[in-house]
């Protein structure tokens, strides 16, 4: 037996003889052997989620554990495994996961400025470059600059309060904050912060009390001389909803932006993640993952990622072919998931402050009123979905109440510079998620 994945096909024959057809199709078809470990007497398995993996370890753990004994012996146990979820936004450490450290970031002419500031405000905080505002297209590194600047004020400053947050939990936190009447608690949490880094700061833009709140951390922070870190994915000036006093504010410091890598840098990126998850990859299939990808690390990793997991399942050495498929598997997964009516209804409640089950209520307050208008304009513009068709969506509305919504939201986009840039903010906020 030459691979774990012949071997599992003999796992596979035991379980499917312990247990019914139904069962085996429902809940092992649908598992992926991923590597054999002798030394640690484990092997990974990875179920599809977290709900099929607790089902298989509550139900089927004793046919799964037996199947693996009886093929690779006494001693050997299982160790079922799910995939990240697609831009996951907290990092949960994997086997193969690396820390977001200034170690682990490749520096090219693309993020040279961009590092050098991090590095010198994680040694130097709130020195000369406070706040500090760092820039890009997604999948550029500025979240993983952040977390550098962190690890590196834990390590230099172990005894000061830093925080690490995304700009969306700020906002979400303050709602529940207000919701609990317990405001106080939020803001002491925030101000007391020795270091604030705040990810995707833009996704505060159009949310007034958050703002409000945000805009009184920052003058504590700043008036104390505490470091603040903010990335977002353009400069401040372009966010189009953020209050002018925010706007100055974030360019008090230094802002810098970090651009596409050149093939050089992309090389080297893709050189060192297949190092740090041991895989050989030759230089011509490095150079040929370079020319194809050139504008976002995340998808250089993710190829290099799915390069080992081809390895792993297939023994294969990493050929010009496997690059092939692993790209156009990475490009695809990373396509936006479609935008549906009820993320354009989140998005536009958390920008007012509105319920999404407010929104598709019958109720007419002011406010719902307006957020369902904007909503249903929304949802026109993204989806171009017939009249009748949003009017179902929204609580079985006629047909001439979108029309006139979507009437007043363009009249009022005409007169108030303030819902046209809203607007085109939460389209923004939705289309990059
Ligand atoms: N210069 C680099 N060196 C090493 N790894 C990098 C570099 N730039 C980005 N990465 C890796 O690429 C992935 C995506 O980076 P990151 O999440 O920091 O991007 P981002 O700019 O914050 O994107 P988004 O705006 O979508 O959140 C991460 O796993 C990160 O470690």
């Amino acid at each position: 037996m030459e691979s774990f994945l012949e071997a599992w096909d003999l796992i596979c024959s035991y379980c499917r003889s312990q247990i019914t057809e139904v069962s085996y199709d429902t809940w092992f078809s649908k598992l992926v052997p991923i590597s054999l470990d002798f030394e640690q007497g484990v092997a990974i398995i990875q179920a599809p989620n977290e709900f099929h993996k607790s089902t298989l370890e509550r139900g089927f753990h004793k046919c799964l554990n037996d199947a693996v004994q009886s093929v690779f012996g006494p001693g050997i146990t299982y160790k079922l495994v799910t995939p990240l979820a697609k831009k996951e936004k907290e990092r949960v450490p994997e086997d193969d996961e690396y820390e977001y450290t200034f170690e682990t970031f490749i520096e090219g002419s693309s993020n040279k400025f961009a590092c050098a500031a991090c590095r010198y405000v994680a040694k130097e905080p709130a020195k000369n470059y406070n706040p500090l505002f760092i820039y890009g297209n997604s999948g550029l590194g500025k979240t993983h600059l952040l977390n550098a600047i962190g690890h590196e004020l834990k390590k230099n400053f172990p005894e000061k309060n830093i925080i690490y947050v995304k700009g969306d939990q700020f906002s979400n936190e303050l709602i529940e904050a207000i919701r609990t009447g317990t405001t106080p608690g939020f803001r002491e949490k925030y101000r007391k912060a020795d270091a604030l880094l705040i990810d995707d700061i833009q996704f505060i833009a159009g949310k007034e009390s958050t703002q409000e709140e945000f805009f009184h951390t920052f003058n504590t922070l700043y008036e104390s001389k505490k470091q603040i870190v903010l990335t977002s994915d353009r400069p401040p000036r372009d966010i189009a909803t953020l209050e002018d006093r925010l706007k100055t504010r974030f360019e008090w410091g230094l802002t810098a932006d970090v651009q596409p890598p050149d093939f050089e840098t992309r090389m080297a990126i893709i050189k060192r993640k297949a190092e740090l998850v041991g895989l050989t990859v030759p230089d011509s299939v490095c150079e040929f993952i370079a020319v194809k990808l050139k504008s976002n690390i995340r998808q250089l990793e993710g190829t290099v990622k799915k390069l080992k997991a081809i390895h792993l399942v297939e023994g294969a050495t990493p050929t010009i072919n496997t690059a092939q498929r692993a790209i156009s598997d990475i490009v695809n997964n990373d396509q936006p998931a479609p935008v549906t009516v009820s993320k354009i209804i989140e998005e536009v409640g958390r920008t007012y402050g509105v319920s999404p089950e407010d929104i598709k209520s019958s109720k007419r307050n002011a406010n719902v009123s307006f957020a369902r208008q904007i909503s249903m304009y929304i949802v026109r513009e993204i989806t171009q979905m017939p009249m009748v068709e949003i009017g179902k969506e929204f609580g079985g509305r006629d047909h001439s109440t979108v029309v006139y919504a979507i009437q007043q939201i363009e009249e009022k986009s005409l007169k108030d510079p303030v819902t046209k840039a809203t607007v085109s903010d939460i389209i923004k906020n939705i289309r990059d998620r």
